[in-house]
Protein backbone atom coordinates (compact mmCIF):
# COMPACT_ATOMS: atom_id res chain seq x y z
CA UNK A 1 0.00 0.00 0.00
CA UNK A 2 1.32 3.54 -0.97
CA UNK A 3 0.92 6.35 0.47
CA UNK A 4 0.93 9.75 -1.55
CA UNK A 5 3.21 12.29 -1.04
CA UNK A 6 0.58 14.49 0.50
CA UNK A 7 0.47 12.30 3.47
CA UNK A 8 3.60 13.38 4.97
CA UNK A 9 1.78 13.74 8.38
CA UNK A 10 0.19 10.12 9.00
CA UNK A 11 -1.09 8.58 11.23
CA UNK A 12 0.59 7.08 14.15
CA UNK A 13 0.38 3.44 13.24
CA UNK A 14 0.47 3.67 9.62
CA UNK A 15 3.77 5.80 9.95
CA UNK A 16 4.94 2.82 11.84
CA UNK A 17 3.72 -0.24 9.92
CA UNK A 18 6.18 2.31 6.66
CA UNK A 19 9.22 0.46 8.79
CA UNK A 20 8.81 -2.30 6.84
CA UNK A 21 8.20 -5.94 8.53
CA UNK A 22 12.06 -5.65 10.24
CA UNK A 23 11.41 -3.16 12.57
CA UNK A 24 8.80 -3.21 15.79
CA UNK A 25 9.47 0.17 17.32
CA UNK A 26 8.25 2.77 19.02
CA UNK A 27 9.93 6.38 18.71
CA UNK A 28 11.91 6.02 22.36
CA UNK A 29 15.56 5.13 22.46
CA UNK A 30 15.87 1.87 23.91
CA UNK A 31 12.91 0.32 23.18
CA UNK A 32 13.58 -0.81 19.42
CA UNK A 33 13.74 -4.78 18.17
CA UNK A 34 14.85 -5.78 15.17
CA UNK A 35 13.20 -9.54 14.30
CA UNK A 36 13.62 -10.32 10.63
CA UNK A 37 16.39 -11.30 8.31
CA UNK A 38 18.56 -8.16 7.17
CA UNK A 39 19.98 -9.72 4.40
CA UNK A 40 17.90 -9.09 0.61
CA UNK A 41 17.95 -11.11 -2.23
CA UNK A 42 15.59 -11.50 -5.21
CA UNK A 43 13.48 -8.92 -3.81
CA UNK A 44 12.69 -10.11 -0.38
CA UNK A 45 14.40 -10.25 3.09
CA UNK A 46 16.11 -13.44 3.39
CA UNK A 47 17.88 -15.32 6.21
CA UNK A 48 21.90 -16.14 4.61
CA UNK A 49 22.29 -20.00 3.18
CA UNK A 50 25.20 -20.22 4.83
CA UNK A 51 25.30 -17.45 7.55
CA UNK A 52 28.21 -17.96 10.04
CA UNK A 53 29.32 -15.73 12.63
CA UNK A 54 27.05 -13.70 14.61
CA UNK A 55 27.63 -10.00 14.40
CA UNK A 56 26.06 -8.62 17.32
CA UNK A 57 24.63 -4.62 16.21
CA UNK A 58 24.77 -1.87 19.27
CA UNK A 59 22.36 0.81 19.92
CA UNK A 60 25.29 3.58 20.76
CA UNK A 61 22.40 5.67 22.73
CA UNK A 62 22.56 2.93 25.35
CA UNK A 63 24.59 0.59 24.66
CA UNK A 64 21.65 -2.28 24.11
CA UNK A 65 22.14 -5.30 21.47
CA UNK A 66 19.50 -4.06 19.05
CA UNK A 67 20.10 -7.91 17.05
CA UNK A 68 22.65 -10.60 16.25
CA UNK A 69 23.28 -10.45 12.11
CA UNK A 70 24.66 -13.76 10.83
CA UNK A 71 27.86 -12.84 8.47
CA UNK A 72 27.24 -14.22 4.81
CA UNK A 73 29.10 -16.49 3.49
CA UNK A 74 30.41 -18.17 -0.36
CA UNK A 75 27.06 -19.47 -0.73
CA UNK A 76 24.99 -16.50 0.30
CA UNK A 77 27.60 -14.04 -1.95
CA UNK A 78 27.33 -15.74 -4.95
CA UNK A 79 23.06 -16.09 -5.22
CA UNK A 80 23.26 -12.59 -4.07
CA UNK A 81 25.44 -12.06 -7.08
CA UNK A 82 23.24 -14.24 -9.45
CA UNK A 83 20.33 -12.67 -8.66
CA UNK A 84 21.63 -9.33 -9.39
CA UNK A 85 22.98 -10.71 -12.89
CA UNK A 86 19.50 -12.09 -13.47
CA UNK A 87 17.70 -8.49 -12.82
CA UNK A 88 20.89 -6.82 -14.62
CA UNK A 89 19.28 -8.42 -17.80
CA UNK A 90 16.04 -6.91 -17.84
CA UNK A 91 17.13 -3.56 -16.28
CA UNK A 92 19.66 -2.65 -18.71
CA UNK A 93 17.52 -2.84 -21.56
CA UNK A 94 15.09 -1.03 -20.06
CA UNK A 95 15.02 2.70 -21.51
CA UNK A 96 16.95 5.67 -19.22
CA UNK A 97 13.34 7.19 -19.35
CA UNK A 98 11.83 3.72 -17.76
CA UNK A 99 14.69 4.11 -15.48
CA UNK A 100 14.11 7.55 -14.75
CA UNK A 101 10.36 6.58 -13.60
CA UNK A 102 11.40 3.83 -11.26
CA UNK A 103 13.95 5.31 -9.96
CA UNK A 104 11.88 8.84 -9.07
CA UNK A 105 9.21 6.30 -7.24
CA UNK A 106 11.97 5.08 -4.87
CA UNK A 107 13.01 8.72 -4.25
CA UNK A 108 8.95 9.97 -3.76
CA UNK A 109 8.71 6.93 -0.74
CA UNK A 110 12.07 7.69 0.58
CA UNK A 111 10.61 11.54 0.95
CA UNK A 112 7.70 10.26 2.55
CA UNK A 113 9.19 7.76 4.87
CA UNK A 114 11.70 10.40 5.78
CA UNK A 115 11.28 10.45 9.49
CA UNK A 116 10.87 6.19 10.04
CA UNK A 117 13.73 5.69 8.28
CA UNK A 118 15.89 8.64 10.11
CA UNK A 119 14.59 7.31 13.33
CA UNK A 120 16.01 3.45 12.00
CA UNK A 121 19.31 5.28 10.95
CA UNK A 122 19.53 7.36 14.84
CA UNK A 123 18.70 4.45 16.46
CA UNK A 124 21.88 2.33 14.64
CA UNK A 125 24.33 4.51 14.04
CA UNK A 126 23.79 6.80 17.36
CA UNK A 127 23.56 10.78 15.26
CA UNK A 128 21.23 13.13 16.10
CA UNK A 129 17.50 12.63 14.86
CA UNK A 130 18.10 16.15 13.13
CA UNK A 131 21.66 15.03 11.25
CA UNK A 132 19.84 11.78 10.35
CA UNK A 133 16.88 13.59 8.67
CA UNK A 134 19.38 15.38 6.44
CA UNK A 135 21.18 12.41 5.75
CA UNK A 136 17.66 11.31 3.89
CA UNK A 137 17.30 14.01 2.52
CA UNK A 138 20.51 13.78 0.46
CA UNK A 139 19.73 10.27 -0.04
CA UNK A 140 16.54 10.86 -1.73
CA UNK A 141 17.89 14.28 -3.31
CA UNK A 142 20.90 11.79 -4.73
CA UNK A 143 17.86 9.40 -6.69
CA UNK A 144 16.06 11.85 -8.03
CA UNK A 145 19.30 13.40 -9.51
CA UNK A 146 20.25 10.60 -11.19
CA UNK A 147 16.93 9.51 -11.91
CA UNK A 148 17.17 12.96 -14.19
CA UNK A 149 20.11 11.71 -15.61
CA UNK A 150 19.09 8.24 -16.58
CA UNK A 151 17.08 9.60 -19.30
CA UNK A 152 19.80 11.73 -20.81
CA UNK A 153 22.80 9.33 -20.76
CA UNK A 154 23.89 9.25 -24.57
CA UNK A 155 27.28 8.52 -26.47
CA UNK A 156 28.43 10.53 -29.66
CA UNK A 157 28.11 10.19 -33.11
CA UNK A 158 31.33 11.01 -34.94
CA UNK A 159 31.10 11.70 -39.09
CA UNK A 160 34.02 9.84 -40.87
CA UNK A 161 35.49 10.45 -44.21
CA UNK A 162 33.37 9.18 -47.41
CA UNK A 163 30.05 9.03 -45.50
CA UNK A 164 31.44 6.67 -43.03
CA UNK A 165 30.85 7.22 -39.24
CA UNK A 166 31.33 6.34 -35.64
CA UNK A 167 29.31 5.77 -32.91
CA UNK A 168 29.78 5.25 -28.92
CA UNK A 169 27.27 3.76 -26.77
CA UNK A 170 27.67 4.62 -22.52
CA UNK A 171 27.06 0.66 -21.46
CA UNK A 172 26.68 -0.47 -18.20
CA UNK A 173 28.64 -2.42 -16.14
CA UNK A 174 27.18 -5.60 -14.99
CA UNK A 175 27.12 -6.04 -11.18
CA UNK A 176 28.16 -3.92 -9.34
CA UNK A 177 29.86 -4.24 -5.67
CA UNK A 178 28.98 -0.95 -2.98
CA UNK A 179 30.75 -1.43 0.36
CA UNK A 180 29.58 1.03 2.91
CA UNK A 181 31.34 2.45 6.01
CA UNK A 182 29.30 2.97 9.08
CA UNK A 183 28.69 6.70 9.04
CA UNK A 184 26.05 7.40 6.45
CA UNK A 185 24.74 3.94 6.17
CA UNK A 186 21.72 4.64 3.82
CA UNK A 187 23.29 8.03 1.99
CA UNK A 188 26.59 6.02 1.43
CA UNK A 189 23.82 3.08 -0.03
CA UNK A 190 22.11 6.07 -2.18
CA UNK A 191 25.09 7.55 -3.29
CA UNK A 192 26.36 4.14 -4.65
CA UNK A 193 23.41 2.88 -5.75
CA UNK A 194 21.72 6.28 -7.67
CA UNK A 195 24.11 6.49 -10.53
CA UNK A 196 24.80 2.64 -10.82
CA UNK A 197 21.24 2.14 -11.44
CA UNK A 198 21.12 5.06 -13.68
CA UNK A 199 23.62 3.63 -15.80
CA UNK A 200 21.93 0.18 -15.93
CA UNK A 201 23.95 -1.39 -13.58
CA UNK A 202 22.55 -4.20 -10.78
CA UNK A 203 24.33 -4.04 -7.61
CA UNK A 204 24.86 -6.06 -4.12
CA UNK A 205 25.63 -4.01 -1.51
CA UNK A 206 27.37 -4.55 1.84
CA UNK A 207 27.01 -2.25 4.69
CA UNK A 208 29.44 -2.13 7.92
CA UNK A 209 28.75 -4.87 10.29
CA UNK A 210 28.08 -1.97 12.73
CA UNK A 211 24.75 0.02 10.56
CA UNK A 212 23.38 -3.21 8.87
CA UNK A 213 19.96 -1.95 9.74
CA UNK A 214 18.45 0.87 7.44
CA UNK A 215 20.02 -0.17 3.99
CA UNK A 216 17.38 -3.26 3.48
CA UNK A 217 14.76 -0.70 3.75
CA UNK A 218 16.50 0.98 0.60
CA UNK A 219 16.21 -2.43 -0.78
CA UNK A 220 12.66 -3.01 0.11
CA UNK A 221 11.71 0.76 -1.27
CA UNK A 222 13.73 -0.01 -4.38
CA UNK A 223 10.90 -3.13 -5.17
CA UNK A 224 8.07 -1.22 -4.05
CA UNK A 225 9.51 1.10 -6.92
CA UNK A 226 9.60 -1.43 -9.37
CA UNK A 227 12.78 -2.67 -10.09
CA UNK A 228 13.18 -6.13 -10.99
CA UNK A 229 13.31 -8.44 -8.37
CA UNK A 230 17.34 -8.77 -7.46
CA UNK A 231 18.39 -5.37 -9.09
CA UNK A 232 19.61 -4.31 -5.27
CA UNK A 233 20.45 -6.87 -3.00
CA UNK A 234 22.43 -7.20 0.40
CA UNK A 235 24.49 -8.90 1.78
CA UNK A 236 25.75 -8.43 5.78
CA UNK A 237 28.77 -9.38 7.26
CA UNK A 238 32.49 -8.17 7.94
CA UNK A 239 35.63 -8.18 6.15
CA UNK A 240 34.95 -12.04 5.10
CA UNK A 241 32.16 -10.93 3.38
CA UNK A 242 33.26 -8.33 2.05
CA UNK A 243 36.17 -9.66 0.21
CA UNK A 244 34.05 -13.10 -0.74
CA UNK A 245 32.06 -9.96 -2.41
CA UNK A 246 35.39 -8.33 -4.31
CA UNK A 247 36.29 -11.71 -5.38
CA UNK A 248 33.27 -13.23 -7.61
CA UNK A 249 34.63 -13.44 -10.57
CA UNK A 250 31.12 -12.21 -12.12
CA UNK A 251 31.37 -8.85 -10.21
CA UNK A 252 32.43 -5.94 -12.48
CA UNK A 253 32.97 -3.31 -10.45
CA UNK A 254 33.76 -2.44 -6.88
CA UNK A 255 32.71 0.93 -5.16
CA UNK A 256 34.25 0.85 -1.32
CA UNK A 257 34.40 3.66 1.33
CA UNK A 258 35.80 3.06 4.42
CA UNK A 259 39.60 3.51 5.71
CA UNK A 260 43.18 3.57 3.54
CA UNK A 261 43.88 0.43 4.93
CA UNK A 262 40.52 -1.60 3.83
CA UNK A 263 41.13 0.38 0.68
CA UNK A 264 44.43 -0.53 -0.32
CA UNK A 265 43.28 -4.28 0.47
CA UNK A 266 39.80 -3.85 -1.81
CA UNK A 267 42.80 -2.71 -5.01
CA UNK A 268 44.32 -5.48 -4.62
CA UNK A 269 41.82 -7.74 -4.93
CA UNK A 270 40.07 -5.04 -7.68
CA UNK A 271 43.50 -5.68 -9.48
CA UNK A 272 44.10 -9.37 -9.42
CA UNK A 273 40.22 -9.24 -11.67
CA UNK A 274 40.76 -6.21 -13.31
CA UNK A 275 37.90 -4.61 -12.25
CA UNK A 276 37.39 -0.80 -11.75
CA UNK A 277 37.17 0.66 -8.05
CA UNK A 278 36.14 3.74 -6.43
CA UNK A 279 37.65 4.41 -3.35
CA UNK A 280 36.41 6.75 -0.83
CA UNK A 281 38.57 6.82 2.01
CA UNK A 282 39.94 8.99 4.77
CA UNK A 283 41.04 12.45 5.02
CA UNK A 284 42.47 14.98 7.90
CA UNK A 285 41.62 18.24 5.77
CA UNK A 286 42.48 21.43 6.56
CA UNK A 287 40.26 24.64 7.30
CA UNK A 288 42.25 27.84 6.88
CA UNK A 289 41.07 30.90 8.57
CA UNK A 290 41.85 34.31 7.56
CA UNK A 291 42.01 37.17 9.83
CA UNK A 292 39.44 38.92 7.04
CA UNK A 293 36.68 36.29 7.78
CA UNK A 294 33.21 37.04 8.78
CA UNK A 295 33.86 35.73 12.37
CA UNK A 296 30.61 34.24 12.75
CA UNK A 297 30.60 32.45 9.81
CA UNK A 298 33.84 31.03 10.30
CA UNK A 299 33.08 29.84 13.56
CA UNK A 300 30.10 28.57 12.81
CA UNK A 301 31.76 26.56 9.71
CA UNK A 302 34.41 25.47 12.09
CA UNK A 303 31.76 23.77 14.04
CA UNK A 304 30.16 22.55 10.84
CA UNK A 305 33.43 21.03 9.89
CA UNK A 306 34.35 18.82 12.72
CA UNK A 307 31.34 18.07 14.95
CA UNK A 308 28.50 16.68 12.57
CA UNK A 309 27.59 12.35 13.61
CA UNK A 310 30.06 12.98 16.51
CA UNK A 311 32.82 14.19 14.42
CA UNK A 312 33.10 10.46 12.77
CA UNK A 313 32.91 12.54 8.93
CA UNK A 314 35.28 11.46 6.31
CA UNK A 315 35.76 14.87 5.49
CA UNK A 316 35.92 16.80 8.16
CA UNK A 317 38.15 19.78 8.62
CA UNK A 318 40.34 18.60 11.74
CA UNK A 319 43.21 20.77 11.23
CA UNK A 320 41.71 24.20 11.58
CA UNK A 321 44.74 26.74 10.83
CA UNK A 322 43.59 30.17 11.91
CA UNK A 323 45.55 33.26 10.83
CA UNK A 324 47.62 34.61 14.12
CA UNK A 325 45.61 38.21 14.55
CA UNK A 326 42.24 36.85 15.13
CA UNK A 327 44.02 33.37 17.22
CA UNK A 328 42.35 35.00 20.69
CA UNK A 329 38.90 36.28 19.79
CA UNK A 330 38.30 33.12 17.33
CA UNK A 331 39.31 30.19 19.54
CA UNK A 332 37.16 32.03 21.93
CA UNK A 333 34.08 31.75 20.64
CA UNK A 334 34.62 28.21 18.97
CA UNK A 335 35.14 27.10 22.91
CA UNK A 336 32.05 29.00 23.89
CA UNK A 337 30.14 27.28 20.88
CA UNK A 338 31.68 24.13 21.36
CA UNK A 339 30.17 23.87 25.05
CA UNK A 340 27.18 25.10 24.16
CA UNK A 341 26.48 22.01 21.76
CA UNK A 342 23.38 19.84 23.09
CA UNK A 343 24.80 16.26 23.78
CA UNK A 344 22.16 12.91 24.89
CA UNK A 345 19.41 11.09 23.43
CA UNK A 346 19.57 11.15 19.68
CA UNK A 347 16.13 10.88 19.43
CA UNK A 348 15.15 14.22 20.93
CA UNK A 349 14.65 16.94 18.77
CA UNK A 350 16.69 19.27 20.59
CA UNK A 351 20.05 16.84 20.60
CA UNK A 352 22.83 18.14 18.17
CA UNK A 353 25.20 15.69 19.44
CA UNK A 354 24.36 11.73 19.90
CA UNK A 355 26.63 9.17 20.90
CA UNK A 356 29.82 7.57 18.86
CA UNK A 357 29.18 4.55 17.05
CA UNK A 358 30.66 1.59 19.79
CA UNK A 359 32.85 1.40 22.73
CA UNK A 360 35.62 0.34 21.50
CA UNK A 361 35.82 3.25 18.96
CA UNK A 362 34.64 5.87 21.69
CA UNK A 363 37.98 4.38 24.07
CA UNK A 364 40.37 4.75 20.52
CA UNK A 365 38.75 8.81 20.24
CA UNK A 366 39.75 8.90 23.84
CA UNK A 367 43.74 7.43 23.88
CA UNK A 368 43.96 10.31 21.02
CA UNK A 369 42.70 12.86 23.75
CA UNK A 370 44.70 11.50 25.97
CA UNK A 371 48.04 11.66 23.64
CA UNK A 372 47.65 14.93 22.22
CA UNK A 373 47.66 16.40 25.93
CA UNK A 374 51.04 14.05 26.73
CA UNK A 375 52.54 15.77 23.39
CA UNK A 376 51.81 19.17 24.58
CA UNK A 377 48.10 19.87 23.31
CA UNK A 378 45.91 21.91 25.67
CA UNK A 379 42.35 20.91 26.07
CA UNK A 380 40.18 23.88 25.87
CA UNK A 381 36.97 21.96 26.29
CA UNK A 382 35.71 18.44 26.19
CA UNK A 383 37.19 15.27 24.97
CA UNK A 384 35.93 13.69 28.34
CA UNK A 385 33.26 11.01 28.62
CA UNK A 386 29.73 12.40 29.43
CA UNK A 387 27.27 10.51 31.05
CA UNK A 388 23.76 11.79 30.64
CA UNK A 389 21.58 12.02 33.88
CA UNK A 390 19.01 9.82 31.71
CA UNK A 391 19.39 6.50 33.60
CA UNK A 392 18.59 4.24 30.03
CA UNK A 393 21.37 6.31 28.64
CA UNK A 394 23.96 5.44 31.03
CA UNK A 395 25.68 3.05 29.08
CA UNK A 396 25.39 4.46 26.00
CA UNK A 397 29.06 6.13 23.93
CA UNK A 398 29.11 9.66 24.61
CA UNK A 399 31.90 12.03 25.12
CA UNK A 400 31.71 16.04 24.94
CA UNK A 401 33.32 17.59 22.11
CA UNK A 402 36.68 18.55 22.13
CA UNK A 403 38.98 21.83 21.03
CA UNK A 404 42.23 21.05 21.17
CA UNK A 405 45.18 24.68 21.27
CA UNK A 406 48.68 24.71 21.90
CA UNK A 407 49.15 22.31 18.22
CA UNK A 408 51.91 21.45 16.37
CA UNK A 409 51.94 20.09 12.52
CA UNK A 410 53.56 17.39 14.16
CA UNK A 411 51.53 15.49 16.75
CA UNK A 412 49.63 12.78 16.15
CA UNK A 413 46.10 14.47 16.63
CA UNK A 414 47.08 16.41 14.06
CA UNK A 415 48.16 13.99 11.07
CA UNK A 416 46.25 11.30 11.75
CA UNK A 417 42.24 10.73 11.01
CA UNK A 418 40.73 10.58 14.97
CA UNK A 419 37.10 10.22 13.53
CA UNK A 420 35.41 11.32 16.77
CA UNK A 421 35.02 15.35 17.79
CA UNK A 422 38.08 16.79 17.77
CA UNK A 423 39.10 19.62 16.30
CA UNK A 424 42.85 20.66 16.19
CA UNK A 425 43.66 24.70 16.43
CA UNK A 426 46.95 25.81 14.59
CA UNK A 427 48.01 29.39 14.19
CA UNK A 428 49.69 30.63 11.10
CA UNK A 429 50.78 34.18 9.76
CA UNK A 430 51.54 34.09 5.48
CA UNK A 431 49.52 32.36 2.31
CA UNK A 432 52.63 30.70 1.96
CA UNK A 433 53.30 29.30 5.25
CA UNK A 434 49.44 28.06 5.52
CA UNK A 435 49.42 26.38 2.15
CA UNK A 436 52.48 24.56 2.91
CA UNK A 437 51.29 23.10 5.77
CA UNK A 438 47.39 22.42 4.79
CA UNK A 439 48.76 20.31 2.13
CA UNK A 440 51.75 18.19 4.70
CA UNK A 441 49.50 15.49 4.71
CA UNK A 442 49.14 12.14 2.96
CA UNK A 443 45.31 12.52 2.54
CA UNK A 444 43.38 14.71 0.74
CA UNK A 445 39.88 14.32 0.86
CA UNK A 446 38.40 17.95 1.30
CA UNK A 447 39.78 21.47 2.54
CA UNK A 448 38.03 24.90 3.02
CA UNK A 449 39.05 28.95 3.75
CA UNK A 450 37.09 31.35 4.81
CA UNK A 451 38.08 35.38 3.75
CA UNK A 452 36.06 38.04 2.37
CA UNK A 453 38.84 38.50 -0.52
CA UNK A 454 37.54 36.57 -3.30
CA UNK A 455 41.00 36.38 -4.78
CA UNK A 456 42.70 34.70 -2.01
CA UNK A 457 39.88 32.50 -1.71
CA UNK A 458 40.35 31.11 -5.15
CA UNK A 459 43.66 31.19 -4.95
CA UNK A 460 43.78 29.33 -2.30
CA UNK A 461 41.98 26.51 -2.95
CA UNK A 462 43.67 26.10 -6.43
CA UNK A 463 46.47 25.46 -4.75
CA UNK A 464 44.91 23.11 -1.96
CA UNK A 465 45.78 19.59 -2.73
CA UNK A 466 41.87 18.32 -2.19
CA UNK A 467 39.35 16.91 -3.93
CA UNK A 468 36.35 18.96 -2.04
CA UNK A 469 37.29 22.63 -1.47
CA UNK A 470 34.33 24.91 0.55
CA UNK A 471 35.02 28.47 0.13
CA UNK A 472 33.31 30.39 3.43
CA UNK A 473 31.34 26.95 4.06
CA UNK A 474 31.60 23.19 5.19
CA UNK A 475 30.56 20.09 4.68
CA UNK A 476 27.39 20.99 2.90
CA UNK A 477 26.41 17.79 0.17
CA UNK A 478 24.55 19.22 -2.66
CA UNK A 479 24.48 15.99 -4.46
CA UNK A 480 25.13 17.78 -8.35
CA UNK A 481 28.28 18.40 -7.25
CA UNK A 482 30.82 15.53 -7.55
CA UNK A 483 32.73 14.08 -4.22
CA UNK A 484 35.85 12.43 -3.85
CA UNK A 485 39.57 12.42 -2.95
CA UNK A 486 42.94 12.99 -3.94
CA UNK A 487 46.01 11.09 -2.71
CA UNK A 488 45.47 8.62 -0.04
CA UNK A 489 41.65 9.36 0.39
CA UNK A 490 41.04 7.49 -2.47
CA UNK A 491 39.79 8.28 -6.34
CA UNK A 492 36.62 7.85 -7.99
CA UNK A 493 33.55 10.33 -7.39
CA UNK A 494 30.39 10.08 -6.42
CA UNK A 495 27.48 12.85 -6.87
CA UNK A 496 27.71 14.66 -9.89
CA UNK A 497 27.80 13.77 -13.50
CA UNK A 498 31.29 12.56 -12.85
CA UNK A 499 30.08 9.35 -11.26
CA UNK A 500 28.16 8.62 -14.45
CA UNK A 501 31.82 7.89 -15.61
CA UNK A 502 32.19 5.27 -12.62
CA UNK A 503 29.48 3.20 -13.52
CA UNK A 504 29.17 2.92 -17.34
CA UNK A 505 31.36 1.69 -19.79
CA UNK A 506 32.06 3.66 -23.66
CA UNK A 507 31.68 1.16 -26.28
CA UNK A 508 32.73 2.65 -29.81
CA UNK A 509 31.30 1.70 -33.14
CA UNK A 510 33.19 2.05 -36.36
CA UNK A 511 30.73 2.36 -39.58
CA UNK A 512 32.08 1.49 -42.93
CA UNK A 513 29.83 3.50 -45.81
CA UNK A 514 32.22 2.37 -48.62
CA UNK A 515 33.99 -1.12 -49.85
CA UNK A 516 37.18 -2.04 -47.57
CA UNK A 517 40.52 -1.12 -48.67
CA UNK A 518 42.40 -3.77 -47.91
CA UNK A 519 46.01 -3.95 -47.26
CA UNK A 520 45.90 -7.65 -48.66
N1 LIG B 1 35.57 9.38 1.59
C1 LIG B 1 34.34 9.03 1.96
O1 LIG B 1 33.38 9.29 1.27
C2 LIG B 1 34.12 8.34 3.28
C3 LIG B 1 32.85 8.30 3.82
C4 LIG B 1 32.64 7.67 5.04
C5 LIG B 1 33.71 7.09 5.73
N2 LIG B 1 34.95 7.14 5.18
C6 LIG B 1 36.09 6.57 5.92
O2 LIG B 1 35.74 5.31 6.48
C7 LIG B 1 36.45 5.07 7.67
C8 LIG B 1 35.52 4.63 8.75
O3 LIG B 1 34.70 3.61 8.30
P1 LIG B 1 34.92 2.08 8.72
O4 LIG B 1 35.53 2.02 10.07
O5 LIG B 1 33.62 1.39 8.48
O6 LIG B 1 36.01 1.59 7.64
P2 LIG B 1 36.52 0.13 7.37
O7 LIG B 1 37.53 0.24 6.30
O8 LIG B 1 36.87 -0.56 8.62
O9 LIG B 1 35.23 -0.66 6.82
C9 LIG B 1 34.50 -0.19 5.71
C10 LIG B 1 33.75 -1.37 5.09
O10 LIG B 1 34.69 -2.29 4.55
C11 LIG B 1 34.39 -3.60 5.00
N3 LIG B 1 35.66 -4.35 5.02
C12 LIG B 1 36.58 -4.39 6.02
N4 LIG B 1 37.64 -5.13 5.63
C13 LIG B 1 37.37 -5.57 4.36
C14 LIG B 1 38.09 -6.38 3.43
N5 LIG B 1 39.28 -6.89 3.71
N6 LIG B 1 37.53 -6.61 2.23
C15 LIG B 1 36.33 -6.07 1.90
N7 LIG B 1 35.59 -5.32 2.76
C16 LIG B 1 36.11 -5.07 3.97
C17 LIG B 1 33.75 -3.37 6.35
O11 LIG B 1 33.01 -4.50 6.75
C18 LIG B 1 32.89 -2.16 6.06
O12 LIG B 1 31.70 -2.51 5.41
C19 LIG B 1 37.16 6.37 7.98
O13 LIG B 1 38.51 6.29 7.61
C20 LIG B 1 36.43 7.38 7.12
O14 LIG B 1 37.19 8.51 6.80
C21 LIG B 1 35.18 7.74 3.98
C1 LIG C 1 27.42 14.60 4.00
N1 LIG C 1 28.77 14.95 4.42
C2 LIG C 1 28.69 15.67 5.69
C3 LIG C 1 29.39 15.83 3.44
C4 LIG C 1 29.56 13.74 4.66
C5 LIG C 1 29.88 12.91 3.45
C6 LIG C 1 30.36 11.52 3.78
C7 LIG C 1 31.60 11.44 4.60
O1 LIG C 1 31.78 10.76 5.59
Amino acid sequence: EKASAGEAALPLLPRLRALGPGLAMSSATGTVTVQQPLNYRAGARVQPTDGGQLEEVFEPATGRVLCKVPCSGEKEVDLAVQSAKAAFKIWSQMSGMERCRVMLEAARIIREQRDEIATMETINNGKSIFEARVDIDISWQCLEYYAGLAGSLAGEHIQLPGGSFGYTRREPLGVCVGIGAWNYPFQIACWKSGPALACGNAMVFKPSPFTPISVVRLAEIFTEAGVPKGLFNVVQGGAATGQLLCQHPDVAKISFTGSVPTGMKIMEMAAKGIKPVTLELGGKSPLIIFSDADLENAVKGALMANFLTQGEVCCNGTRVFVERKILDTFTKEVVKRTQKIKIGDPLLEDTRMGALINRPHLNRVQGFIKQAKEQGAEVLCGGDLYVPDDPKLKNGYYMRPCVLGNCKDDMTCVKEEIFGPVMAILPFDTEEEVLERANATKFGLAGGVFTRDIQKAHRVVAALKAGMCFINNYNVSPVELPFGGYKFSGFGRENGRAAIEYYSQLKTVCVEMGDVESVF
